[in-house]
């Protein structure tokens, strides 16, 4: 489980987390929304160890992750813009990202990953420059399946994506989650907060206001929701 607990970070005068709690369970998906400013980045960036808390904890499968780099491990992040090399193929791509994480995969194996992210097999070999943002990011999500990553930390996965880019997004997310994968994404995008999340959030200046169920709650209440909270 990724776990937030009693999270608080300063910067300065600022306080851009202010005990913050909150949890991620395997197989579950947690979209977190907020305006900007609300904390979400430093939220990932604390889980990721880019940056350490001011106090409080955050917890990946019950181990700090300031305690222990080994646990980070077990996190892929997929930034809203995936950075990948455009000389290269998807699938050498593939190849180079997991070596650099000490992963050296067969080629039946690599194509495997590429498969599970939903990406056209046409396009295994062609060149990252001609790639769309949703095919870089599928390659993005190879990768983090690649490291045998538990959980997949996500920051506007949506944002630029065309409409058919999200629903195929939606459908990778929901294979990974229905594989034990924990996924946690920032989004302002309501309506596919409702449609790919498991879990909602609702954070404001720091602070966890609202946790739902996606089940419990239409895109709709979720707006009127978050504009009455926010
Ligand atoms: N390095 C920093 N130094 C000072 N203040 C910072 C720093 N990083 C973030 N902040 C402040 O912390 C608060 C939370 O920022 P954060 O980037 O986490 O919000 P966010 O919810 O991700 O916003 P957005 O939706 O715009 O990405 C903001 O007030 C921001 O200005």
């Amino acid at each position: 489980m990724l776990q937030a607990k009693m999270l608080c970070k300063r910067y300065d005068d600022k306080s851009a987390l202010k005990d913050l709690c909150l949890s991620v369970n395997p197989g579950e998906i947690f979209c977190l929304l907020g305006q900007n400013g609300a904390g979400k980045t430093t939220t990932i960036n604390i889980f990721l160890g880019l940056i350490a808390p001011t106090s409080g904890e955050a917890l990946i499968d019950n181990v700090s992750v300031t305690d222990s780099k080994s646990k980070r491990s077990a996190i892929a992040y997929i930034p809203e813009t995936v950075q990948l090399y455009s000389n290269l193929s998807g699938l050498e791509n593939l190849d180079f990202f997991s070596k650099l994480a000490g992963f050296n995969y067969k080629k039946n194996e690599l194509i495997s990953f590429l498969k599970q992210a939903n990406l056209q097999e046409e396009s295994y070999s062609k060149k990252l420059s001609t790639y769309s943002k949703g095919m870089r990011q599928k390659v993005g999500i190879a990768v983090a399946l690649a490291k045998n990553a538990s959980y997949i930390l996500m920051d506007e996965p949506t944002s630029g994506l065309d409409p058919q880019a999200s629903v195929e997004f939606a459908k990778t997310c929901r294979e990974l989650a229905s594989k034990g994968v924990g996924i946690f994404m920032a989004t302002h995008d309501i309506f596919n907060a409702v449609n790919i999340g498991s879990k909602i959030g609702i954070m404001k200046e720091g602070t966890l206001i609202h946790t739902t169920e996606t089940k419990n709650i239409s895109a709709q209440e979720l707006q009127d929701l978050y504009i009455k909270t926010i």
